[in-house]
């Protein structure tokens, strides 16, 4: 007589950027995509019986819930494939609950790719290390401010490594042929020959958070999606401007370990010219909120930026929250954005439990 094999996969929202950390920080938040997971093992007898999903929470409407299409379980068999098991275990049973808006800038497309490449380390019982976890999640979404920060938790840096010329073709195959589409019923013949990730594309370090930091999550009611606000940023800067932001990171990964958290230094070091200048034309109101909120006008205030690609705002604060959000929905409501807003904490990294 065989069990069931039942886990829990969760894994936190994320905060990319910060400020000037364009594709380098990442902040995890306490908003979870919750994994629940069973099947039998041993595998019953009979015919296979594929993977049945079933989703509630944000993007419930949206989600596909064929596990051939959906983000998550491609890329956990993904992974599966890149270590010879062709596919998912028989009555393979999955329940999401998602608390992470899509398209905001909270981190839902890295939420579920970690959620992916843990779901196929435990399928596959592979016990692969947190950094091998990391290569496979940056096959798929090749920026690692998110997936690191959702897979290792708290405000955390990280680089890609320059890859000889083998391996880099290796990492910059199309995510078609990382992550393909393919029928259910193509089984044992589909796919023999991913692209299996080199070693240590990603390297990343855990920065201190003062914990009397919290962040408001001030999410405009629209999607951007992460592809729109790339594509309207430049492809060249020119040194001043790499220069004020680097000068600002510097001083921003560590002020805001400090306690008590200074605000005169944070607010001008989450300042940024890479990428929200470009993007206020994708979000009416962003350079007017990030401005006229400052630690002059509210107290408790430390610093505001653009939350990833957008459109959500993040603001630091050590008290003060709602005033602080209640009057960016105020400048919002100035250009017809309406608003919700959430006080959230910073989060520890992704779990399993059995
Ligand atoms: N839990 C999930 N399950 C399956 N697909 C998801 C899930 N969460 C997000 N996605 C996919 O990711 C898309 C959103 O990704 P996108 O990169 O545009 O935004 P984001 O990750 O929310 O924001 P950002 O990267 O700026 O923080 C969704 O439209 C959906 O296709
Ligand atoms: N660093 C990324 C985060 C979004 O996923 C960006 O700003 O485009």
């Amino acid at each position: 007589m065989g069990d069931n094999k039942n886990f829990t996969i969760r894994i936190p929202a994320t905060s990319a950027n910060i400020g000037p950390g364009f594709d380098v920080v990442g902040l995890s938040l306490s908003l979870y995509l919750t994994l629940t997971v069973s099947y039998p093992k041993p595998t019953p007898q009979g015919p296979y019986v594929a993977p049945a999903i079933t989703y509630s929470g944000e993007g419930a409407e949206e989600v596909p819930l064929d596990a051939y299409k959906n983000l998550t379980t491609r890329v956990a068999l993904y992974l599966l494939r890149c270590h010879s098991i062709s596919q998912f275990p028989s009555h393979l049973k999955i329940h999401a609950n998602n608390e992470i808006p899509f398209g905001r800038g909270l981190g839902s497309s890295g939420a579920a790719v970690i959620a992916g490449v843990i779901l196929g380390n435990e399928l596959g019982e592979l016990n692969l290390p947190t950094e091998r976890l990391l290569d496979f999640a940056l096959m798929v979404e090749r920026h690692p401010d998110n997936v690191t920060a959702a897979l290792v938790g708290g405000f955390v840096g990280s680089y890609l490594k320059e890859l000889d010329e083998q391996a880099s073709e290796a990492a910059s195959v199309p995510l078609s042929e990382v992550l393909p589409e393919y029928p259910p019923d193509a089984g044992e013949a589909w796919g023999l020959n991913p692209p299996v990730p080199p070693f240590g594309i990603g390297h990343y370090i855990r920065f201190r958070w003062a914990e009397s930091i919290k962040a408001i999550a001030i999410i405009p009611r629209f999607e951007l999606s992460t592809a729109k606000a790339r594509d309207v940023l430049p492809t060249q800067y020119s040194r001043k401007d790499l220069v004020f932001n680097m000068q600002r990171l510097a001083v921003l990964t560590t002020a805001l370990g400090q306690s008590p958290p200074d605000p005169g230094l944070i607010y001008e070091a989450m300042k940024d010219r890479v990428h929200q200048p470009y993007r206020k034309t994708l979000i009416p109101g962003l350079p007017e909120v990030t401005s006229e909120i400052t630690p002059t006008s509210h107290k408790g205030l430390l610093g505001i930026c653009l939350s990833g690609a957008g459109p959500t705002i993040l603001a630091l604060a050590t008290e003060g929250f709602e005033a602080i959000a209640e009057d960016a929905r105020l400048i919002f409501k100035k250009f017809g954005v309406e608003i919700d807003w959430k006080l959230l904490e910073v989060a520890g990294g992704s779990t399993v439990e059995h």
